[in-house]
């Protein structure tokens, strides 16, 4: 795929829970490569939106194609080799709390590859230290690591099967502005590093300004505006720069 190719294709999609229309007629292209932060007013659809663009919503027209392949009306086994090949950081982190961090971030290769334990332990460990943690971190439990370590090990199992592509859902939410800095960081690096083409909900706008080459406004159901933070955060559309007065100003980019 080259700088061109749509990662993520959305095409007139509609997503409608009873007389309440939430996406209507929504299109959206994520380009290869870059890193897009899709914003918006509470209740604006942006987590229907993702949970569409994996297929664990069914939506009521339109299309969806990541890295050109269709994600609605495709059976169960396809769709789920399909997104082994995304990474997902969900609100929370959702580590398992009865596994170790490691046993966490290994799963996806234990269920989705014939690997040897010891390959697999060897893999789990390089992208737990990919993420900033060390060793000393992988027989611990989640209720024993603060917010910003379950965040880490949430990341580094969203890597394990080594992703094109990295959707983020509030990644930094509910972290102190220290280390929620850090996690921009090293999403930033990790994205470079990797080549990841990275889609990411945030409120955060540090995290717009630091992260992100693009940012998506979605309002009244569609993309009311696109364009990059510096520009979005001077809009001209009522609704995009209340948004964007509501929240605090950021520091210089
Ligand atoms: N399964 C469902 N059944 C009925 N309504 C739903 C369902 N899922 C989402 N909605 C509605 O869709 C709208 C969009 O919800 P969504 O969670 O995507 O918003 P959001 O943009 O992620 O909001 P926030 O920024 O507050 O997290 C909301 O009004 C929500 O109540």
């Amino acid at each position: 795929m080259d700088e061109n190719t749509a990662v993520i294709q959305v095409r007139g999609l509609v997503n409608q829970f009873g007389n309440h229309r939430v996406h209507d007629g929504l299109d959206l292209d994520v380009w290869q490569g870059e890193t897009l932060g899709l914003v918006g007013g509470s209740g604006t659809g942006k987590t229907v939106l993702l949970r569409t663009l994996l297929a664990l919503h069914q939506p009521t027209a339109g299309s969806v194609k990541l890295m050109g392949q269709g994600m609605i009306g495709v059976d169960e086994a396809r769709l789920r080799a399909r997104r082994q090949q995304i990474g997902m950081l969900f609100q929370n982190g959702a580590l398992f709390g009865g596994l170790t961090i490691l046993e966490n971030v290994a799963l996806p290769l234990r269920e989705h590859t014939r690997l040897s334990s010891a390959v697999i332990e060897e893999l789990a460990l390089i992208k737990l230290r990919m993420a900033g943690l060390g060793p000393e971190v992988a027989g611990r439990y989640s209720n024993e690591l603060s917010g910003g370590m379950i965040r880490r090990a949430s990341l580094a199992r969203a890597l394990i099967m080594d992703p094109a592509l990295l959707i983020l859902d509030e990644p930094t939410a509910g972290l102190d502005p220290i280390n929620a800095a850090a996690f921009d960081d090293l999403i930033l690096e990790l994205s470079d590093l990797l080549g990841l083409t990275v889609l990411m909900v945030t409120h955060d706008l540090d995290a717009l300004w630091q992260v992100t080459d693009r940012v998506v406004y979605l309002g009244q159901g569609r993309v009311l505006e696109t364009g990059p933070i510096a520009r979005l955060s001077q809009s001209e559309q009522p609704e995009v720069a209340r948004y964007f007065s509501d929240r605090r100003r950021p520091k210089e980019a």
